[in-house]
Order: C-alpha cells, then structure tokens, then sequence
C-alpha cells in the first residue's frame, strides 16, 4: 500500500536524510571496468523527489550530473516494450531474478543464451540489439527520450567515459558473443557493446532522473503524455522490484520495500507508485554494485515517510 505525500513537508526530511547519509569517509568500492569512476568524489550525496502533481523536492548534490549506467536499463526496456505490441522481445529474454552478479557469463551458457532478465548486462544487451533494429544509434533515441521525459537539455553522453569503458569490455564483448553464439543478437557483438556502452556513459542529475522516471510512477504518463499502458508500467516496476538491484534484490525489497534500479555510477532510481519517482546518488558502492549510501538512505526515507509498496 502506497500512502499520499504527507505533512511535515518533505524538504526538511531531505535535507535531513542528506546530513545523516553523505558519507564521512571513504568506504565501499568503484567499478574495476570503468576507470573514469574512481575520480567521482566519495562525499558526493544527492537525492531528488519528482511527485506525480508534477513538484520536484531536492537537497544535497542533486543538480550534479552522475553517470546513469544500469539506470539505462530500466529506459531502454520501456522504450522496447512502447514498440513491441507483438510481444516478442519476451521470446528472447525472461523475466526472473538471475540472483548472480550482472555481467555473470555462466548462467547465459546454461540457459542457451537467453537472459533471465532485461536488467543484467545480457538482457541489456539483447534489448539494446531489439531496438538497433528500428534505430541503428539506440543511445541517441535513448538521450532524446530522457531529455524529453526529464524536460531538461542537460542529460548528455560522455562520449569520453564510453570510450574509457569500451576500451576495458571484454565481459560485455563476451556475454554479446555468447548472445550470438546462440542466435540470440542480431547486430555485430560489438556495435552492440558500443551501443549499449554509450547508453550507459549518458550523465544525468537527480532532480533530472527522478522527472524521467516519473511515468513509472504514474500509470505510464510522462511529461509529454503517454509513454506506457498502465498494465506496461506495472510490469515495469515488478521487474525493477524482482531484478532491479541484481542478486541484492531481495535485500532491497526487505530494507526499502520499493520498486528500484541501481547504476554502478551510484545512482538509485525508486518508484512509489501514483506517489513520485526518487533518484538517490552516492558513488560508493556494495560488493554487489550497489550505492551503499544510497541503499541506507532508501531505507531510511522509506522508514520515515511510509512509502512502500508493502
Ligand atoms: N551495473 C551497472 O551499472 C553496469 C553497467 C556497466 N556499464 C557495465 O556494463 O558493466
């Protein structure tokens, strides 16, 4: 059960959840295959509200653009799914929580080569090859469709930052050739990863991602109308719930209770259905990947405003 926006406004209670959780010292790790990560600040702390009223609550550095990384994922699935009334992007990626790491390449080879979900790398990976089909540059549709949703022309991509993590890709190389190897991508494996890397590298803020993720949380409606059925968005929102944090997923539900994706660049984005859309970035990550901070101040948001899903 979701509950309504409530008094005491919720300016104080960021502003709060910023001082408890930006991170005093350096803890946590950045990712090994994105160098251009580790220069990121460990004391960077944001976190924006987008209501569905249409208000945008911020504190801390929730105007500073952060690399969206898997964050992505949750975009491009929606944008698939917009063009997929057939239904057959679900013949080639499932919908189950893998409950290994999100660039694992074992499960892909004992399941033939068909993710288990659009929100690991492999799935990733095929969705972006489903959409490179209607548009060969899926990152640029992927760019315009975030800045539209976010009604902002800051979201870029780091062409520079793409390039420093293709030029360390080798799982994603060999998760897109095992997709191949079993007849499940239709591109070149590696324009695929470039791609898919590109999506990745696009630098969006808080207050940015929270507005695009909005129509989540709204039964489908973005800023500019429809984006989803109401049945899409729902299902949108039980994969990032089931899959959304990786094999962390079920520890997420249990702290946070809520609908979310994480991004290595240390982004969170939540939803609280017909509530609001909340991105959280703290760059320091947990062993799986995810922000820790930002995981503890999920927790603590949820804990004190009664947003759940539960
Ligand atoms: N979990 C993530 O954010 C992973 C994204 C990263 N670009 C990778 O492919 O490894």
């Amino acid at each position: 059960m979701t509950t309504a926006l409530k008094a005491p406004p919720l300016e104080p209670i960021l502003d709060d959840i910023v001082r408890s959780h930006r991170p005093q010292r350096e803890t946590g790790s950045v990712p090994a295959n994105i160098p251009f990560l580790a220069a990121v600040p460990f004391n960077r702390f944001g976190i924006a509200v987008a209501t569905a009223s249409g208000e945008v609550f911020s504190s801390g550095d929730a105007d500073v653009p952060f690399s969206i990384q898997s964050i992505s994922k949750v975009f491009t699935l929606a944008m698939a799914l917009r063009a997929d009334s057939s239904g057959a992007l679900w013949s080639r990626v499932l919908r189950e929580p893998s409950g290994t790491p999100f660039n694992s390449l074992v499960q892909l080879e004992v399941e033939h080569g068909i993710p288990r979900n659009p929100f690991i790398n492999a799935g990733a990976l095929v969705v972006t090859d489903h959409l490179m089909e209607e548009t060969p540059d899926a990152a640029t549709r992927l760019l315009r469709f975030l800045t539209a949703q976010a009604d902002s022309t800051g979201p870029f991509i780091d062409e520079a930052a793409a390039a420093s993590e293709l030029s360390s890709s080798s799982r994603n190389l060999a998760l897109a050739h095992f997709l191949k190897g079993f007849g499940n991508l239709r591109q070149a494996a590696e324009s695929v990863v470039e791609n898919y890397v590109r999506q990745c590298s696009i630098m969006m803020t808080c207050s940015e991602l929270a507005k695009a993720g909005l129509f989540l949380a709204r039964d489908g409606q973005g800023a500019l109308g429809t984006v989803l059925t109401p049945s899409e968005a729902k299902r949108i929102g039980s994969i990032m719930l089931t899959c959304g944090m990786y094999d962390a997923a079920g520890e997420f539900a249990y702290r946070v209770g809520l609908p979310g994706k994480s991004g290595v660049g240390g982004g969170i984005l939540v939803i609280v259905p017909g509530v609001c859309a909340i991105c959280v970035w703290s760059p320091r990550l947990d062993a799986k990947g995810n922000s820790l901070a930002g995981t503890a101040a999920l927790a603590d948001l949820s804990d004190r405003t009664g947003w759940s899903v539960f």
